[in-house]
């Protein structure tokens, strides 16, 4: 695993697009599929940002400094400027265009969850907004360091709570603090035989606290479920006190306050240590691809295997436009030789399906398999062996990297993501590639939008989009922007999807979640909210 610098915020590694390349061919294909010319834009570097002074009052800095020490009360530009926002599309451009960038007034280091406490505390005494921020990999805003009705604001970096506290072997719980890192929790559970399994695209930068404060779902859902179903208990601070959930596996004493504080976006209360549902390591592992003619045959088997039970541990299907997309940057004549093999074999319209099984023994992933090849033995599909299953586990973590190259040479790369029942799938897929295709093809350029399922329920399945256009160099924050937005009209109006299967509400998504859960649910989290944060300090502008 590379080390990640924690405060880079113009790109995905520090190298930016460095860590990888649009090859020649990938940006022939772009430029004939979407009238695409290659241009060098990389990041301006960070002196060209401007960063307002320090706003936080020095009686408020005093009192922080009596909590944390000095040296963990951070006002220097840098410490502010690299926690100045999350991931987006959006995000990054800011950061690599030059301009003013929203930076804390400062940034606060706590060292473990009592000082968490006493952190929240003095902001609500002095009226200072607090950010939480884990890795910082929010794509809706859920980390920008806004006042509200605050003149000052401070990121709690949750950087210092790194630990693993206990594990209960016989019960396979482990308690980890909030700012664990994905990868760092994985080692950890290691050493104890233990795996979460919990492994979204973001999982070299995410934390533990940020997946359970945005009901994350990472790539092995079908196997492990979402973060939310491994959570069995919450220690979260806030200005009204300590409040800690989560005593038995199952409870019937009144609704399951635990997932009122889960998906809660750091707007009522800072979760300082998560216990979570653990897992032994899988003895063995099988990743293989399989093709199946067009999206409605790709959906109706992925349907299938949900519902009947025969899901792997990985399930992952790409819509045509998707597959082609894996083709042509992947590239060489092994695409074409795969290419003359589909069509050899009757599909005209390729969509490509990744499934992964986990064993605790062979014979447990060998009785998975079967079952899954059975129920898949119903559908026209065709299979591309272990070697296609290997190339996307190889590659699984590598999109952000991508994205970053894409953006030097000038592309406009975004993702997006809903979840809707079955009945309602494809009408989603449509409206979204459709508001999508429309707000971005201007100027002679043709937008890219193309769709996986990577989540499925027996009820529903969530779809992903990733759009690839040419950047308008004139109004880049425009484009997308006007392009997200109707996107995210396609699939609120009528309840036609969730406005957030996993990314979460942040601010980006906020104008939307009344249309979701009725004004009466916006009551309900406002008054939950009040109880716990009286004076409105926690993640200003985020969730309601
Ligand atoms: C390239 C890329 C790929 C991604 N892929 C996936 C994916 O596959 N699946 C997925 O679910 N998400 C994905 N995401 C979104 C993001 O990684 C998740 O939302 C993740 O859960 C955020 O974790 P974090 O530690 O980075 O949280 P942050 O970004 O730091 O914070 C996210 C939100 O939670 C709040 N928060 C953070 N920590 C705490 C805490 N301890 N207490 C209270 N509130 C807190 C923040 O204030 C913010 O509102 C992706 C993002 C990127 C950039």
């Amino acid at each position: 695993m590379d080390h990640l610098d924690h405060l880079v915020r113009g790109s995905w590694t520090p190298s930016g697009g460095g860590d990888a390349e649009l090859p020649e061919h990938a940006a022939k294909w772009l430029a004939a599929r979407t009238g695409f010319v290659a241009r060098d834009t990389p990041a301006a570097p960070d002196s060209a940002l401007a960063v307002a002074d320090s706003a936080l009052p020095d009686s408020a800095r005093a009192a922080l400094t009596a909590v944390v020490g000095d040296e963990h009360v951070l006002l220097d530009r840098e410490a502010r400027l690299g926690r100045t926002g999350g991931l987006s599309y959006l995000d990054l451009l800011r950061h690599r265009g030059g301009g003013e960038v929203t930076a804390p007034d400062a940034v606060v280091v706590p060292a473990d969850p009592a000082q968490v406490q006493r952190v929240i505390e003095v902001c609500a005494a002095h009226g200072v907004g607090v950010v939480p921020f884990g890795g910082g990999t929010s794509v809706v805003g859920g980390v920008q360091a806004l006042r509200g009705d605050k003149t000052s604001v401070v990121v709690l970096d949750l950087m210092r709570l790194d630990k693993l506290v206990s594990v209960d072997p016989v019960s396979r719980l482990a308690v980890l603090q909030a700012g664990v890192v994905a990868p760092e929790a994985e080692r950890l559970l290691a050493e104890h035989g233990f795996t979460l399994g919990h492994f979204p695209q973001s999982f070299e930068r995410a934390t533990i606290g940020g997946f359970a404060a945005t009901r994350s779902s990472g790539q092995a859902s079908a196997g492990y479920g979402r973060f939310e179903d491994m959570v069995e208990g919450v220690r979260l601070a806030t200005p009204r006190g300590e409040w800690q959930v989560g005593v038995s596996p199952a409870s019937a004493a009144g609704p399951d306050l635990k997932q009122l504080i889960v998906g809660s976006e750091g707007a009522f209360g800072v979760i300082t240590e998560v216990t979570v549902r653990v897992r032994p390591i899988p003895a063995s592992d099988r990743y293989e691809g399989f093709v199946l003619d067009g999206w409605s045959a790709g959906a109706d088997a992925v349907r299938a295997l949900a519902q009947n039970g025969t899901r792997g541990t990985v399930t992952r299907l790409s819509d045509p436009t998707e597959t082609e997309v894996g083709f042509a940057l992947k590239g060489g004549w092994k695409m074409n030789a795969v290419r003359a093999y589909l069509r050899a074999r009757g599909i005209t319209d390729p969509c490509l399906l990744i499934i992964g099984w986990e064993g605790r023994t062979k014979a447990d992933l060998t009785a998975a398999r079967k079952a899954t090849l059975r129920t898949l033995s119903k559908h026209k599909t065709v299979s591309l062996g272990q070697a296609a299953g290997a190339a996307w586990r190889h590659g699984r973590f590598a999109g952000p990297r991508q994205r970053d190259a894409l953006m030097d040479a000038g592309v406009c790369v975004e993702t997006l993501e809903t979840a809707t029942y079955w009945s309602k799938l494809d009408a989603l897929r449509d409206t979204v590639r459709e508001a999508l295709t429309t707000t971005l093809t201007a100027g002679g350029h043709q937008p890219v939008v193309a769709c996986h399922i990577s989540h499925t329920y027996e009820t529903g399945a969530s779809l992903y989009f990733t759009t690839l256009v040419p950047r308008d160099l004139t109004d880049p924050v425009g484009q997308w922007a006007k392009a997200k937005q109707a996107a995210c009209e396609a699939i609120s109006t009528d309840s036609l999807g969730t406005i957030s299967h996993h990314h979460a509400t942040g601010v980006d998504h906020a104008p939307y979640l009344p249309r979701e859960i009725g004004a009466l649910g916006v009551d309900v989290l406002g008054a939950v909210k009040r109880e716990l944060d009286p004076e409105g300090v926690l993640n200003p502008g985020k969730l309601i």
